[in-house]
């Protein structure tokens, strides 16, 4: 008879999971690699930007007390004595009833502390002099980017964990990193199991399936911000599977291996962590699909037995392998965010254990609506291309449409039919 496992709640599983995350090495890599990469320290400003008060626009620059009482009938003239591009600095002060003119990004001279406009500066010319009436008081200040006011010394930048968009790209320029502190992607060996396994590429035969958890779950770790390292896919043979699972163990930061976790006859992941004198953490989740979740850790690494099923599989990675990569990146939220919505169609299938249920997040009308996508199955693979995970709490009942739904994002957006961003 099969020892009974009995099932946690997925909020304990993935509480005790976290008490065997960390976080892992940071390296120094160029800027050119750093995008979709994730920060491994604080970014500190170490100087104002800007490093000085500059001219947002192309104009004249000039002391603000000489445009007091100025009106449109009686302007104030002032003598433009030099100008100044961008990257270059006004040598001398300016003094009363003086302007230079100034091309936009250029320092403000010495003495100025306003900026009229070109196309709002009148150029006349007196006895052979170049002046420009100026048809408005103006205030110290006006139309001048401070020093600092972008960024002040000493300004948390980013916070370590920071994903590197091109934005956080454009910060890191700005403050010279040539190179930058990113945190070390974990390296996490993939091994699949079964012997009604093919590789993708091989003719199908009777009783045989290809292999696609292999190549999803590479997929999803490096969305998660990890290198894959598959180690191949192995027939249900125990001595084969502990050797590999034991050999994989030492290539990688943690290893994952889909299928073999239940309690059939070929099920060997349970014997291999017994051999392995691994500590199993959990073996069944109160969560459908992939109640048969299981993680161990030895010598501080992971095991992440998914389940063979490929939708059990997604799901396991995305709730439980997921948030220990992200740790590792030094992520500070390192699960994946959560939104509410409303149930796109009835979901008449009750079950006493929560449900991960695939499903397509849209905007109609203003209103976020979650979807379920094809048949609710854990052996299913048609319902995996869909951006969210639609959380349907276990109990006695189903859900009908319009019922209010929390719904899991999975990050990646680009298939998401959200309103088109038109003008
Ligand atoms: N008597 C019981 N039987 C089962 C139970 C149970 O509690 N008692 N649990 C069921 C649940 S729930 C699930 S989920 C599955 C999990 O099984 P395993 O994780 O051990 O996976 P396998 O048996 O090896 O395979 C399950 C299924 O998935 C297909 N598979 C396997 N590997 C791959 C792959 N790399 N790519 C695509 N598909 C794969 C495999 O052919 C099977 O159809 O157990 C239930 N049974
Ligand atoms: O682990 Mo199974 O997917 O709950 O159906």
């Amino acid at each position: 008879m099969v020892e009974k496992r009995r099932p946690i709640k997925v909020r304990e599983a993935v509480n005790r999971l976290m008490t065997f995350s960390s976080s892992g090495s940071v390296e120094n890599i160029s800027i050119e690699e750093s995008y979709g990469r994730f920060l491994g320290e604080d970014l500190v400003a170490d100087h104002d930007i800007p490093l000085f008060d500059r001219s947002p626009y192309d104009g004249f620059a000039f002391r603000s007390n000489d445009t007091e009482g100025t009106t449109r009938n009686e302007p104030c003239e002032l003598e433009v004595i030099g100008e100044i591009g961008a990257g270059s600095v006004f040598t001398s002060r300016v003094g009363k009833n003086q302007a230079v003119r100034i091309m936009t990004g250029a320092q403000i001279p010495d003495g100025c502390d306003a900026v009229v406009m070109l196309e709002e500066a009148k150029e006349i010319d007196r006895s052979g002099k170049n002046m420009i009436q100026v048809r408005r008081p103006f205030k110290s200040g006006d139309n001048i980017s401070f020093k600092g006011e972008d960024t002040k010394q000493g300004t948390v930048l980013a916070s370590k964990g920071t994903y590197i968009n091109p934005g956080v790209i454009a910060l890191l320029a700005t403050f010279g990193y040539k190179t930058v502190p990113a945190s070390k992607k974990p390296t996490i060996g993939v091994i699949a199991t079964g012997s009604e396994l093919l590789e993708i590429d091989e003719p199908l035969q009777p009783g045989k399936i290809r292999n696609s958890n292999a190549y999803m779950i590479c997929a999803q770790i490096e969305r998660a911000g990890g290198i894959p390292l598959y180690l191949g896919q192995f027939s249900d043979d125990f001595d084969t599977c502990f050797q590999q699972v034991e050999d994989g163990m030492k290539k990688v930061d943690m290893l994952i291996t889909t299928g073999g976790v239940s309690v059939g006859d070929y099920d060997y992941l349970p014997d291999i962590y017994q051999k392995l004198g691994a500590n199993v953490l959990f073996n069944k989740v109160a969560m459908r699909p992939g109640s048969v979740t299981t993680i161990a850790e030895k010598d501080n690494k992971l095991l992440f037995g998914l389940s063979g099923n490929p939708s059990a599989c997604f799901v396991g990675f995305e709730l439980f392998t997921r948030p220990i990569i992200r740790t590792y990146l030094r992520c500070e939220h390192p699960f994946l965010n959560k939104v509410s919505a409303v149930l796109g169609n009835d979901f008449p299938k009750p079950n006493p254990f929560d449900r991960f249920v695939r499903g397509q997040l849209t905007i109609e009308e203003g209103r976020l609506i979650a979807t379920p996508a094809g048949l609710d199955k854990s052996n299913v693979v048609s319902s995996l291309a869909g951006n969210s995970l639609i959380v349907l709490p276990g109990g006695t009942k189903g859900y009908q449409k319009g019922s209010n739904v929390k719904v899991i994002l999975l990050e990646d957006q680009a298939g998401t039919s959200f309103e088109n961003f038109t003008i």
